[in-house]
């Protein structure tokens, strides 16, 4: 994507959006209610026209090869539409037939996916009798069912049980890494993201606030940055002295054996040290704590408000 925007009237759904996502890699595309994640997904689908900027998906353009690419990728709406009268396979068999899959390979492919989501002893079932996850996974499979190379899930997860949930998590990474299938996943689960998610980016009012691997985000952000060092207990309350002179470092926690100091730049770190040796304090391992995709959304929340 490059500068792509869409306006409805006067709210900019998507505002100058560049972004390029690789083969192969699960991306998260993560942004508050109404950030503009169901309209990307639609202008790089072809099923809506942008007003300017440019997009080539799986090397064609969504405007003008709208149906030849929508044969190659899946798309797990939010709200996907079952059939609730049909059986889980003839929900299947109708859109295989209008995904143009050959007849004499219908059969085999709608087992495939049955198996593939856990449904094959419930595929003679009417869906209306499906628990919410077996539905979802009926949409999962049905998304998959063409075998696309790039697979859209907004919200897979949303309203599943824990088990479920994992299901698809491990769906997600099968697909990605076994299969090299490409994944455009829309998410509010931040933990999710985190944990599938090879570089995600943060929507807000259809702008790009920050993309990359989740780990690298926080520098981008300027999120807070804890380490923990383990000390001596006896010389705990000398170390929290020493590092309480020091302005660089935000917070300071104390435990029985390790202390917590919160910063904004890693290069308070080696000074830090500095100041416990020359206390004489004897520091034995330091460790930087993982900062959540949640406190880098958290961060970016924060500055908003600050800028404002
Ligand atoms: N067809 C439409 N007509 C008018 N406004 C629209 C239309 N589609 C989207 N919008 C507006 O564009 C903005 C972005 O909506 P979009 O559905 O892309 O957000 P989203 O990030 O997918 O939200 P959610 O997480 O709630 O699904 C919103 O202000 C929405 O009201």
């Amino acid at each position: 994507m490059q500068h792509l925007t869409r306006s409805f009237g006067n709210v900019r759904a998507v505002d100058d959006l560049s972004l390029t996502v690789a083969t192969g890699e699960v991306f998260g595309f993560l942004g508050h209610n109404g950030a503009g994640k169901t309209t990307t997904v639609r202008l790089l689908n072809g099923v809506l026209e942008s007003d300017s900027g440019q997009m080539t998906v799986l090397g064609l353009n969504p405007q003008t090869d709208g149906a030849t690419l929508r044969a190659r990728t899946g798309v797990l709406t939010e709200m996907p539409s079952l059939d609730e009268r049909l059986t889980g396979t003839e929900n299947l068999i109708y859109y295989a037939d209008l995904y143009s899959i050959p007849a004499d390979r219908v059969q085999q492919r709608v087992n495939d996916v049955l198996e593939t989501f856990g449904l094959s002893d419930r595929g003679s079932d009417r869906v209306g009798g499906y628990s919410k996850g077996m539905k979802q996974r009926l949409a999962l499979a049905r998304a998959f069912l063409h075998s696309p190379e790039l697979i859209f899930l907004d919200e897979p997860t949303s309203g599943l049980d824990p088990i479920a949930t994992q299901e698809v998590h491990d769906m997600i990474r099968h697909v990605s890494r076994d299969e090299g299938r490409t994944v455009f996943l829309c998410t509010h689960n931040l933990i999710e993201a985190q944990s599938l998610c090879d570089r995600v980016a943060i929507l807000e009012h259809g702008r790009i606030k920050v993309a990359g691997a989740p780990h690298e985000l926080a520098q981008q952000v300027g999120t807070r940055i804890r380490y923990v060092l383990e000390i001596a207990p006896q010389q705990m309350d000398a170390a929290c002295v020493a590092l309480a002179q020091m302005t660089a470092v935000e917070a300071v926690e104390a435990s029985a054996s390790s202390l917590t100091i919160t910063v904004t730049d890693r290069e308070v770190i080696p000074d830090a040290l500095a100041s416990l040796v020359t206390a004489q304090i004897r520091v034995y391992a330091v460790t930087q704590q993982q900062v959540s995709l949640e406190d880098i959304y958290l961060a970016l929340h924060g500055r908003k408000e600050a800028d404002s």
